[in-house]
């Protein structure tokens, strides 16, 4: 099984009228396999990320996906009940602000049940019990899950929505930014969880970071982008460590310096 890619993604572009988003982007992502895609503002990563999760339609180019029953899928073939329902249950996708990806005036607990039901479960106990399991799992104390998250701090909020996604047991999550609004002592937190999290489902991961360090805790490789191309793509230690492009050495130094 795992002598082939999960996703497969070739020549993929996206224009804004003239302006480019992203452009000519082709790799493959292995089953457990973390990639990070990084890259200063503007670089294209959110638009590429939106294009592989096909919640924006690129311009040109082809994403296949390996769908449980081993077979490759052109995503732009799908129809639209079977995308919906890949996304929520065989897919995750964290948002860099939780409020995008929670229900803000629902429980915590019918936040993370509700995806639940989205793949059949229909016993409320069952649910309910479940729900309480992903919470713990995510450090948020079973007392709060009466709780909206409206009421959570910021990191419990983005605990919360991994647990929403994790729920389903996805098998690629997309993440644009994890960490991007936290402070630094709750992304170190967050980061350690998810780094547990990804390991211990053996989880494939797309994670859009403009934080080095957070490409280097969580990614076995990393993407380098530049004005909408990749510029740089290697195994995340080699890149980091030993960077081939001008850019990327530019990126390195002035990021990991002391
Ligand atoms: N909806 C849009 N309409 C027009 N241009 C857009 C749109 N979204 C993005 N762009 C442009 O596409 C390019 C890539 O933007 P994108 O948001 O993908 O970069 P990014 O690397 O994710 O940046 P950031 O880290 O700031 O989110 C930029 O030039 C941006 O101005």
């Amino acid at each position: 099984m795992t002598d082939a890619p999960l996703l497969r993604a070739r020549d993929i572009s996206k224009f804004y009228g003239a302006r480019i988003g992203c452009q000519n982007v082709s790799f493959d992502l292995w089953p457990g396999e973390v990639l990070a895609i990084v890259g200063e503002s503007g670089s294209g990563k959110t638009t590429l990320l939106n294009c592989l999760a096909t919640r924006l339609m690129p311009t040109s180019g082809t994403i296949e996906y390996r769908t449980r029953d081993g077979q490759m899928r052109d995503l732009a073939r799908m129809g639209e009940a079977e995308r919906r329902f890949l996304m929520r249950t065989d897919w995750g996708f964290v948002h860099q602000n939780p409020a995008d990806g929670l229900r803000m005036t629902v429980s915590a607990g019918a936040n993370v049940g509700e995806r639940l039901m989205a793949v059949g479960e229909r016993h409320y106990g069952n649910i309910r019990e479940t729900a309480g399991d992903w919470l713990r799992r995510v450090e948020i104390g079973i007392d709060r899950i009466d709780d909206q998250p409206r009421a959570f701090s910021g990191g419990m909020r983005q605990r919360l929505q991994i647990a929403r996604n994790l729920v389903t047991a996805p098998r690629l999550v997309f993440m644009d930014e994890p960490t991007g609004g936290l402070d630094v002592s709750v992304q170190a937190r967050l980061l350690d969880l998810v780094r547990g999290l990804v390991h211990d489902l053996g989880l494939s991961a797309i994670i859009v970071t403009h934080d080095l360090a957070v490409a280097r805790l969580l990614s076995h490789r990393m993407m380098v982008m530049k004005d909408g191309h990749v510029i740089e793509h290697g195994l995340t230690d080699r890149v980091l460590d030993d960077p081939r492009e001008a850019y990327t050495q530019l990126l390195v130094s002035s990021i990991l310096q002391v």
